[in-house]
């Protein structure tokens, strides 16, 4: 065993403490952003632009201040644990369920991001259904998320 695979397995619960802990902070962007472009859409199809600078922000420092950097800690924190030793087998489906869906739900916060440049150039063409629509991406990938780590199939 290299020093680094030392390393990582004494870490090892500490490692899974800070994931989770990432994990949360991530998600809970990831379900509040799309509800806040709901509103944003509709309130500005309304004509309330007043709303609008206000909205902006709320969007801006979520996104910037919360969810990229929760994603990048669940990302570290993820992969010290997939190089943990005995930890990923990868003979079993529950590792490639995990790793198709991590891969889709940072796909998804990319598209908010995305969405989230337009809303702040005025450019937002979407209707506020559309995002509430989105919003059941998340919550099917963190079901196969969990069920593949809890469930272990
Ligand atoms: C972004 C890339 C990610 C990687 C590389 C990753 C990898 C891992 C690995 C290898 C484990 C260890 C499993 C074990 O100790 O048996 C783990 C645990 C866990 N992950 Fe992730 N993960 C990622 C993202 C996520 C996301 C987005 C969620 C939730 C939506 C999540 C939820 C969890 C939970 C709840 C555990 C603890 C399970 C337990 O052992 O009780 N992970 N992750």
């Amino acid at each position: 065993m290299t020093w680094l695979a030392a390393v990582l397995s004494d870490l090892y619960p500490w490692t899974k403490t800070l994931h989770v802990i990432s994990v949360i902070s991530w998600m809970a962007g990831i379900f509040y952003l799309p509800r806040l472009y709901v509103y944003h859409a509709e309130r500005v199809s309304q004509g309330l632009p007043e709303a609008e600078e206000m909205f902006r922000t709320m969007e801006r420092k979520l996104l910037r201040g919360i969810m990229n950097p929760a994603m990048i800690a669940t990302w570290f924190f993820g992969l010290c644990l997939v190089f943990t030793p005995g930890i990923v087998d990868w003979s079993m489906a529950w590792p490639w369920t995990k790793a198709a869906s991590v891969l889709g739900m940072t796909w998804f916060h990319h598209w908010l991001s995305s969405r989230r440049k337009e809303f702040a150039l005025g450019q937002n063409q979407r209707p506020g259904r559309t995002y509430r629509l989105m919003n059941e991406v998340p919550t099917l990938l963190m079901v196969l998320i969990v069920a593949s780590v809890i469930v272990k199939f």
